[in-house]
């Protein structure tokens, strides 16, 4: 919930800070056409936190996702990650140490589900699981669990997911997201496509991923849920804008 101040109750150790990033796309196939889609901005996230990010569409909140996640790259600026015996760069991070990352640090639930033929419902949930090496009968079992929660029909769970509803879709990308309880945790409008009750189920293991200490950064396009999540939110609109105005907005809204 955010607190009157728009500032989190709980102040706890950062995760993560981003600081001065830039991003551009050139569009080679469009005469190398240049986009501006983040200048200068910061941030910072901690332990047990969501921090929602907001602003109109196509101001760059996936876009900064993305970057976190690897799928972008990181043209100018600092995304550092915090742990208890240290830091990590990511914008000097090597390609193959993205893997380890991705299984062991970050999570990343987005709009949709990538589908891989044939591999049924609750082989894609566990997965994250049994790529720690977990027992393969207690990450069935979580599985299930979670998509039980997640109101997904039985008959469904050894099903692949191409020929769900989009919902139903979303609800095994939720699991999945969610089982690996990483300690970050990036949330591309999870709630998108669900009804009310899936929607409540959602908010509660957002509510238990900060119990644990998962910090998270989230976009919620409904303000019930971003209400109900948010411990801050981040506005990016500042972020075209002149150095000056940039750095103050973020500022006021950081502080
Ligand atoms: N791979 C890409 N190549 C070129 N332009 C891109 C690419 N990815 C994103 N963009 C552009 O960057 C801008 C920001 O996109 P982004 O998806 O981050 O916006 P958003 O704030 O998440 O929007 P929405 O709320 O509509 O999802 C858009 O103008 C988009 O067209």
């Amino acid at each position: 919930m955010l607190s009157e101040t728009g500032v989190s109750p709980k102040p706890s150790l950062p995760r993560l800070t981003v600081d001065g990033l830039h991003k551009q796309f050139l569009l080679h196939g469009q005469g190398g056409l240049e986009i501006d889609v983040m200048r200068d901005l910061s941030l910072t996230l901690h332990a047990g936190e969501c921090l929602v990010l907001a602003g109109r569409s196509g101001i760059g909140k996936s876009t900064l996702l993305k970057m976190l996640y690897g799928d972008y790259r990181i043209d100018q600026g600092w995304i550092r990650l915090h742990f208890d015996d240290g830091e990590l760069d990511l914008e000097t991070l090597p390609a193959y140490a993205w893997h380890g990352l991705r299984r062991d640090v970050i999570g990343y639930v987005s709009q949709f589900l990538r589908v891989v033929p044939r591999v049924a419902a609750v082989d894609v949930v566990m997965e994250p699981l049994l790529a720690r090496g977990a027992d393969e009968n207690e990450a069935r079992q979580r599985a299930e669990t979670l998509l039980a929660r997640l109101n997904l029909p039985e008959r469904l769970w050894r099903l692949p997911p191409g020929t769900f509803s989009g919902g139903e879709q979303q609800r095994v990308n939720i699991a999945r997201g969610f089982i690996g309880e990483h300690p970050l945790l990036l949330l591309d409008e999870p709630t998108a496509s669900l009804d009310a009750a899936n929607r409540d189920v959602v908010i509660a293991l957002i509510h238990e991923a900060k119990a644990r200490g998962t910090a998270m950064l989230g976009i919620f396009h409904d303000e019930d849920v971003r209400e109900r999540v948010a411990d801050r939110l981040l506005p990016l609109d500042g972020s075209l804008g002149s150095p000056a105005a940039t750095s103050q907005s973020f500022r006021e809204s950081l502080s």
